[in-house]
């Protein structure tokens, strides 16, 4: 992607609400930013739709973003709510995905601002979307994977819960398979005092551990060194919550996304990702990530596909 000056960001309100309901939204040439009236805000970056930014009524930040994340479309973003689409990692032995670069194209390409809508009871939220289809790729791209797509992604924020919704739609004449993932980065105060709960129960394939498949034991999962597992939880419908010390800051519910994928770099390895800053910046995020990885999905033509997560933050 090109790196476009900024223009003058544009200022809109929605006439007709009352001022308590009043979201402001910027939106500039790379990046869309909401500000609800109770102050809580999201940022959008355009390049891959990546949430980079989300905040409470203090400004506190909830999403972890490195300071090396190159924000002008030059890498996907070290941070934030990259969106894996349509290969989780890569799959040297799927034929269609074969040779798309890891985790896809969605998280690297440039997406465009559909618009927004705001809540019709005066209640303080605000719903963003971003469309890609597979028109607006480059040719490269396109040659990689030459399925006819389309992507409503939408980011819904309110005083207390992010939204992020996809919906996948086949728009060609053959079906398609593919995987999805809302990579999200969560901003904690010491991975040490953090444990991730949920799981219990759920099998999961320990990626540090040669892919061996095992069953999570522990009712609170701790981080101890590098982590990188898939977990298929048992009860679909039960939130995965991340506790910090003995309060419970982050509840994660899925709908019609059956994975979860937790992963923290650790020392090493975050020693060898060049984007990733400061280097025991490790100590401080912690991926919860929500989605549809083990095995693929097949979408036949004309149909869609929705997987979302809802984070409440506690
Ligand atoms: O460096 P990337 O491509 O952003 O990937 C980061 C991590 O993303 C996680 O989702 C994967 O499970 C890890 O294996 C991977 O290392």
């Amino acid at each position: 992607m090109v790196d476009r000056p900024n223009k003058p960001a544009a200022l809109a309100t929605t006439p007709g609400l009352p001022p308590q309901a009043q979201v402001n939204i910027s939106h500039g040439n790379q990046r869309v930013t909401a500000v609800l009236p109770t102050g809580e805000s999201v940022e959008i970056l355009l390049h891959g739709a990546t949430v980079i930014s989300w905040k409470a009524a203090d400004d506190t930040e909830k999403l972890w973003v490195s300071n090396a994340a190159k924000l002008d479309g030059s890498k996907p973003v070290r941070g934030g709510i990259p969106l894996v689409f349509p290969v989780f990692g890569t799959a040297p032995d799927h034929a269609a995905t074969s040779k798309l670069p890891q985790h896809g194209f969605a998280r690297s390409s440039r997406w465009e601002f559909l618009g927004k809508s705001t809540s019709e009871s005066g209640d303080a939220s605000v719903k963003l979307d971003f469309g890609l289809s597979s028109a607006s790729l480059s040719d490269e791209v396109k040659a990689l994977w030459p399925y006819d797509f389309n992507l409503l992604y939408s980011v819904t924020l309110d005083a207390k819960t992010l939204t992020t919704s996809m919906v996948v739609t086949n728009q060609g004449n053959e079906p398609f398979e593919f995987q999805m993932l809302l990579h999200t980065y969560f901003k904690i105060k010491d991975i040490s005092s953090t444990t991730v709960t949920g799981l219990e129960g759920a099998s999961y394939v320990d990626k540090v551990d040669n892919a061996s498949v095992k069953t999570e034991s522990a009712s609170e999962v701790s981080i101890t060194g590098e982590t990188d597992r898939i977990y298929t939880p048992v009860k679909k419908e039960e939130p995965i919550a991340i506790v910090e010390g003995s309060s419970k800051t982050f509840n994660i519910s899925r709908d019609n996304l059956e994975d979860t994928v937790v992963w923290n770099p650790w020392t090493e390895k975050a020693a060898g990702i060049g984007d990733f800053a400061p280097k025991d910046g490790y100590k401080n995020m912690i991926c919860v990530e929500a989605g549809s990885v083990q095995g693929w999905v097949n979408l036949e033509n004309g149909d869609q596909f929705e997987g979302a997560q809802t984070i409440t933050s506690l």
